[in-house]
């Protein structure tokens, strides 16, 4: 038996700078991971099963193609494991929730059955997120999300409120919605930061290019983007991903967890949690 835990990804920053000859398209990324997530566990069994349990079970089917089982089958290898999802975060919602599960099914398996990791064209099959997810800490995402760089300061210590409006947002449908697809990439050298506040006014400088038409797709972004800022201590809000997910960066821990319960008390139909950036 092995567990592991799958964390939220963040984008802190996430610009669009170009765009391949199959669509796909060049970002530039500040990707960091928060202390809330999914938790995978993997045993040995007859046949390859899934079962989903947590809060947030009821919005994920168990199908063929979830990414825990896609990721299952990337080892190439048929021995039987039994697999638990337990669903903590929201789907759909630009902070790779799925890419978080597949990573960690990938290292559970390879902690399960001694094996090495499928290679890099294989994990990045999964998704484009997946490479980061597996990283699991605070990097640079180029490429479309196959480069990945490690940050040459390490990032100051960071609280996050994750605020999701129970809205799903299509990744693909926001891509679409682009209405420019070579934004400036973020400077080569990025500066060493050092605190929180520092953090927040370097990011006040980058952008989210996929926020714009996200909000054109679902205007209720705008309204989380507005809740979060509104939170005393909040230093900047922004979405992550595609959407709809939006994160408030706070400096202190104290001024999270209570900016996250005011939100959660002022939207009850919303998923809100407060979280340690990990850096
Ligand atoms: C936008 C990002 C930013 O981190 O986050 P999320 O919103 O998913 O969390 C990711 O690039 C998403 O990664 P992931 O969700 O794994 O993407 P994939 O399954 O590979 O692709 C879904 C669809 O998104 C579009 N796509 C994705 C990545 C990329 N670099 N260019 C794209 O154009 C394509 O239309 C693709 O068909
Ligand atoms: N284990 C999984 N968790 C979440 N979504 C999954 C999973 N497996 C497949 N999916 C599908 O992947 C899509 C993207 O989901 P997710 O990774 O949560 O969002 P995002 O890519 O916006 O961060 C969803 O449409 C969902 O149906």
């Amino acid at each position: 038996m092995a567990t592991e835990f799958a964390a939220a990804k963040i984008n802190l920053t996430l610009h669009v700078t170009g765009q391949r000859a199959d669509g796909y398209h060049l970002l530039d990324s500040l990707v960091v991971f928060a202390d809330v997530g999914d938790r995978i566990s993997v045993a040995a069994g007859d046949a390859l099963s899934l079962r989903i349990t947590g809060p947030m079970a009821g919005a994920l089917p168990v199908s063929d193609d979830n990414l825990v089982l896609r990721a299952a089958r990337a080892f190439g290898a048929a021995q039987g494991v039994e697999i638990t999802l337990e669903k903590h975060l929201p789907v759909a919602s630009g902070i790779g929730g799925g890419s978080a599960d597949a990573a960690a099914t990938l290292r559970a398996l390879a902690a399960l059955w001694h094996l090495p990791l499928p290679d890099a064209a294989a994990v990045l099959k999964l998704g484009a997120d997946v490479p980061v997810c597996l990283t699991g800490r605070a990097v640079r995402m180029e490429g479309v999300g196959e480069a990945i760089t490690p940050l040459a300061h390490r990032l100051p210590a960071g609280w996050l409120v994750l605020a999701n409006p129970n809205v799903g947002v299509a990744t693909p449908a926001v891509f679409r919605a682009l209405t420019r697809r070579d934004h400036p990439a973020m400077p080569r050298e990025l500066p060493k930061l050092a605190d929180a506040a520092e953090l927040a006014a370097f990011l006040q400088m980058m952008r989210n290019d996929l926020e714009a038409p996200a909000i054109q797709l679902a205007p209720v972004i705008a309204t989380v983007k507005a809740g979060l800022s509104a939170q005393p201590g909040c230093l900047i809000a922004r979405m992550s991903g595609s959407g709809a997910t939006c994160f408030g960066l706070f400096a202190d821990p104290l001024a999270a967890s209570a900016a996250a319960r005011a939100l959660q008390a002022a939207q009850p139909g919303w998923w809100v949690a407060a979280a340690e950036m990990r850096g």
